[in-house]
C-alpha cells in the first residue's frame, strides 16, 4: 500500500546543527520515534496522521551526529497497536536500543515475551485526543497487570487541561510510570501555579513516577529560538526530580505545524536545563540506563 504524508506535515530537519554541547559518555536519546518505510510497515489504518518515512538508519546517523550512545524508540500512534517497525529497529540495534511498545488487552503471554526479548521494556498509555480514543481505564489497567510481571513501565502521553480528571488512574498503576514531556504544561501560566504545582504533587507523592523534559518545541509560545518560556518548567523538575527525568529529541518530531526544530539546537538547550555536569549526567545516562538497560548498571554506584 502506497502512503502518502499528510499535505501540512513538516519533515524532520535536513540538516541539524553539530551541538556545542558535548553530551556524557553514554548518552541516551530516552524520546525518539521510528515511521515506517510505508510499504514495509504500513500505518495503522486507524490513524489520526500519516507522516513521512523515518527510518532506523537515519536516527542512527543522527544519534551519531548528536554524540549520544543509545535510543528508547516509543511507539507513536501512527503506527497503532502494530509494533513491527519498532521491533526491526530494536533488532538492528546492536543492543544500543530500547523500546516503548503500543498493545492491546488481548495480547498474549508469547507476544509479551517476544516484544521483550527484542528489548522493549515498557508500554504507552496516550491520552491526547488529537491522537487516539483513548481506551476505557479498566482495559488500561488489564494491560498494565499484564506488563508489570516482566518489570516493564508505563509511558503515559496527556495534556496538562486532563490531569485532574486522569490523576486517580494514574495514581493507581502498578508500574513505574514516565510522563511525556511533562504532562504539557501550559508555559504561559506561572511556573509556580496552580496547573504545573499539580503535576510536581503527582511527582512529589508518588515515588515511582517519573517525567522526561523534552519537547520545548511544543510547548514554547516565544517561537522557535531558545524556548526560553519553557526552560523554568524544564529546570524546576530536573532540580527537584533530578534521579526521576528522562531526556529525548522526538526525532522526527511528529505533527508539529509551527516551525521544524533543529535537533543539534534541541541538545544544546540540555545544559539551560539541567546546569551541572552532575545533572546532565543523571538526566542523559544515569537515569535512563537504570530504567532501560538495568542489567548493565553496577548494583554498587546504582
Ligand atoms: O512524538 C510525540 O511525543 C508527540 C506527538 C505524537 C505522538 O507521540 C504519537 O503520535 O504517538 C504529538 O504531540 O503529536
Amino acid at each position: 500500500e502506497k502512503f502518502t504524508m499528510d499535505a501540512d506535515w513538516l519533515q524532520y530537519h535536513p540538516a541539524p546543527v553539530k551541538p556545542s554541547y558535548c553530551p556524557p559518555a553514554g548518552a541516551v536519546d530516552a524520546h525518539c520515534h521510528v515511521f515506517g518505510p510505508g510499504d514495509q510497515f504500513p500505518y495503522a489504518p486507524q490513524r489520526k496522521y500519516t507522516p513521512c518515512d523515518a527510518s532506523k538508519d537515519q536516527l542512527w546517523a543522527l544519534r551519531e551526529h548528536l554524540g549520544f550512545s543509545r535510543n528508547v524508540i516509543v511507539q507513536a500512534t501512527c503506527h497503532g497497536a502494530d509494533n513491527r517497525a519498532l521491533v526491526d529497529a530494536l533488532e538492528h540495534s546492536d543492543g544500543r536500543a530500547r523500546g516503548v511498545a503500543t498493545v492491546t488487552e488481548d495480547i498474549t503471554e508469547e507476544e509479551l515475551q517476544a516484544l521483550h526479548a527484542a528489548g522493549v521494556r515498557g508500554v504507552r498509555f496516550n491520552f491526547v485526543k488529537r491522537l487516539v480514543d483513548a481506551l476505557p481505564f479498566d482495559t488500561l489497567g488489564a494491560i498494565a497487570d499484564k506488563i508489570k510481571p516482566l518489570g516493564w513501565h508505563i509511558v503515559i502521553y496527556f495534556e496538562s487541561q486532563e490531569l485532574p480528571e486522569l490523576y486517580d488512574f494514574f495514581t493507581s498503576l502498578p508500574t513505574t510510570v514516565v510522563v511525556d514531556h511533562m504532562g504539557r504544561p501550559d508555559v504561559s501560566k506561572p511556573v509556580d501555579g496552580e496547573e504545573f504545582n499539580l503535576f510536581v504533587k503527582l511527582l512529589t507523592e508518588n515515588e515511582n513516577f517519573w517525567s522526561k523534559v523534552s519537547c520545548p518545541e511544543r510547548l514554547s509560545q516565544v517561537g522557535p529560538h531558545g524556548y526560553d518560556d519553557v526552560v523554568p518548567f524544564a529546570r524546576r523538575i530536573v532540580e527537584t526530580f533530578p534521579d526521576r527525568v528522562l531526556w529525548g529529541t522526538d526525532w522526527p518530531h511528529p505533527n508539529m505545524k509551527s516551525h521544524m526544530p533543529d535537533d543539534g539546537e534541541l541538545v544544546n538547550m540540555i545544559p539551560r536545563i539541567a546546569v551541572t555536569e552532575e545533572l546532565q549526567r543523571k538526566l542523559l545516562v544515569d537515569n535512563p540506563m537504570r530504567l532501560y538497560w538495568p542489567e548493565e548498571v553496577d548494583c554498587v554506584t546504582a
